[in-house]
């Protein structure tokens, strides 16, 4: 559950833990490392084998058999190196050359022959599949990837993802392009990915936490310097470690802020009432509904700290809004005249906001900017206020949630694996939390209520969408350790109100 990642070096600076680069990010380090730093490629490349073998020794101390897929470049270099270290080791190693080692370049031709002369074995043959191994190293395709994955290669990831045993890739899963999170065709499905260097930012958002397994970080021994050439080009968000801080003692419930929901058109009157039932969980001190007069007495009856308004003109929203501090608007509140008058409505007002559902697919249909709110998509909606499809925004989610931010200001949050959030300073910040079980209906009106919650409660913008991403998985986290199948959005409001005050 979250995303899974580990360090493997003491000299690593804990203060880079959370930066995430591009391939060419890492090849510039690469090449600092070697021209400024000193450390020749080939020392590079067999601290890389030495570090992802380490990883097999712990992960997997029992296995007494490793088989190495080695590609044509580099990546296949380091594997060469594991399968010298794994043979030295006296383990039953097999190498699979999916390119001819007589191709072999630079550094990879050296760690070829070291493994050669180390007395190691090369078949001829690539497998249907690769039982019989315990541990299968994937060192196919690193961050040169640069074209969709075809042919020989597509034939020997998929016969890579129906091995039964462990694989672990060398630095991304290969497939996987490093600077997006999406596989160009076809990736290997690693349980463990070993990433060399620097943190490759596409092993956290979209389908990379998927391909890569639990992500351990090792640096090669490289130093920090080497990180500071670089600028990073998206971060970490740092994991729920602490709650919100302590009230003071003389607090009342006007310190708290006002949050106003806006939604619930007929017959969804659950999506406003979770959003405001997160906001409340997260310690906000006032919590009203704008819905249909149909609703609001049922939601008055189940959860009476609630305040629920039937409103049905845009007068009546205004007296509202003049008590409110937030507003959060878009669950369920559909795309009827009365949602359109009463978004309307919302954006003559300079008050923060937070927007979801229905109040982006109007947005889409006229589209407005404005600073100080939260846009809060899914990747469906993301494609339709981008105009694209939403395969597209799968494709490159640092892109899609960088341009949300541009054409409709404030802050964006693009949901979905890896969750980003996009403020003013251009950087994305991938969350570290969550799981599948949270691809349920009503999660995104939790995540509307909980940023609602926290802007109410002083947090700026930015804070309050970063802080409410990482909150929200993080009780999405907790609430599935009963089981990912069946997590519904309202299994998150207790562990919402623990992790608050821890
Ligand atoms: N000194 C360095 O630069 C270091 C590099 N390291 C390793 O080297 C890797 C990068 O090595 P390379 O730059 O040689 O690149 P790769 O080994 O990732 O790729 C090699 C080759 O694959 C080809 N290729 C790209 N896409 C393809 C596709 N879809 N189908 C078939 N072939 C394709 C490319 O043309 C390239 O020649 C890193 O990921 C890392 O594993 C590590 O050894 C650490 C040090
Ligand atoms: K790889």
């Amino acid at each position: 559950m979250g995303t899974a990642y580990r360090v493997m070096s003491e000299r690593y600076s804990r203060s880079f833990q959370k930066d995430l680069y591009r391939a060419e990010d890492v090849r510039a380090m690469d090449r600092y490392a070697i021209d400024t730093v000193g450390i020749a490629g080939i020392e590079l490349m067999r601290r890389a084998g030495a570090a992802a073998f380490a990883a097999v020794r712990e992960r997997w101390s029992g296995a007494r058999t490793l088989s190495a897929i080695c590609g044509g470049g580099n990546n296949g270099g380091d594997a060469y190196v594991v399968a010298r270290l794994a043979h030295e080791a006296g383990m039953d190693v097999r190498v699979y050359p999916v390119s001819p080692p007589a191709n072999l370049k630079g550094d990879a031709l050296t760690a070829y022959r070291d493994y050669r002369a180390a007395g190691g074995e090369i078949l001829d043959f690539i497998p249907a599949d690769f039982e019989g191994a315990e541990v299968l190293v994937d060192g196919l395709l690193g961050t040169g990837l640069d074209r969709e994955v075809g042919g020989l290669y597509a034939d020997v990831i998929r016969a890579v993802n129906r091995f039964s045993g462990h694989v672990m890739a060398l630095d991304i899963p290969s497939g996987l392009h490093a600077d997006t999170g999406s596989a160009l065709g076809v990736a290997v499905r690693a349980g463990l990915t070993v990433t060399f260097i620097g943190l490759k930012r596409g092993l956290f958002t979209g389908e990379g936490p998927e391909y890569a397994g639990e992500v351990v970080f090792a640096d090669l021994g490289t130093p920090p310097e080497v990180r500071y050439s670089v600028e990073p080009s998206a971060m970490l968000l740092p994991p729920w470690e602490r709650g919100l801080p302590v009230r003071p003692r003389y607090a009342h419930k006007g310190h708290f802020g006002h949050v106003l929901v806006v939604g619930g058109d007929c017959g969804y009157s659950g999506a406003a009432r979770m959003a405001a039932e997160a906001a409340a969980r997260v310690g906000a001190g006032l919590i009203s509904i704008a819905t249909r007069k149909a609703h609001a007495d049922s939601l008055n009856l189940t959860r009476p700290e609630l305040m629920c308004h039937g409103v049905e003109t845009p007068e009546e929203l205004r007296r509202l809004m003049a008590r409110a501090t937030v507003i959060a608007v878009g669950p369920g509140l559909g795309r009827s005249e009365w949602a359109k008058k009463l978004l309307d409505a919302v954006m003559d007002t300079g008050l923060p906001a937070v927007a979801d559902a229905d109040a982006l697919n109007l947005l889409a249909e006229n589209p407005r900017i404005r600073d100080n709110w939260v846009i809060t998509p899914h990747p469906g909606e993301a494609a339709r206020l981008l105009a694209v499809s939403s395969g597209e925004i799968q494709k490159d989610r640092f892109d899609a949630v960088r341009k949300l931010r541009e054409r409709f200001g404030g802050v964006a949050v693009l949901k979905g694996s890896g969750s980003l959030v996009c403020g003013p300073d251009g950087l994305p910040r991938v969350s570290t939390t969550g799981n599948p079980g949270m691809a349920s209906g009503g999660m995104g009106d939790v995540l509307t209520g909980v940023i609602a919650g926290l802007l109410a409660q002083g947090s700026d913008l930015f804070a309050a969408a970063a802080l409410g991403v990482q909150l929200h998985g993080a009780a999405g986290d907790e609430a599935a350790k009963a089981g990912e199948r069946g997590l519904l959005a309202g299994d998150l409001m207790d562990p919402l109100r623990r992790l608050v005050n821890l």
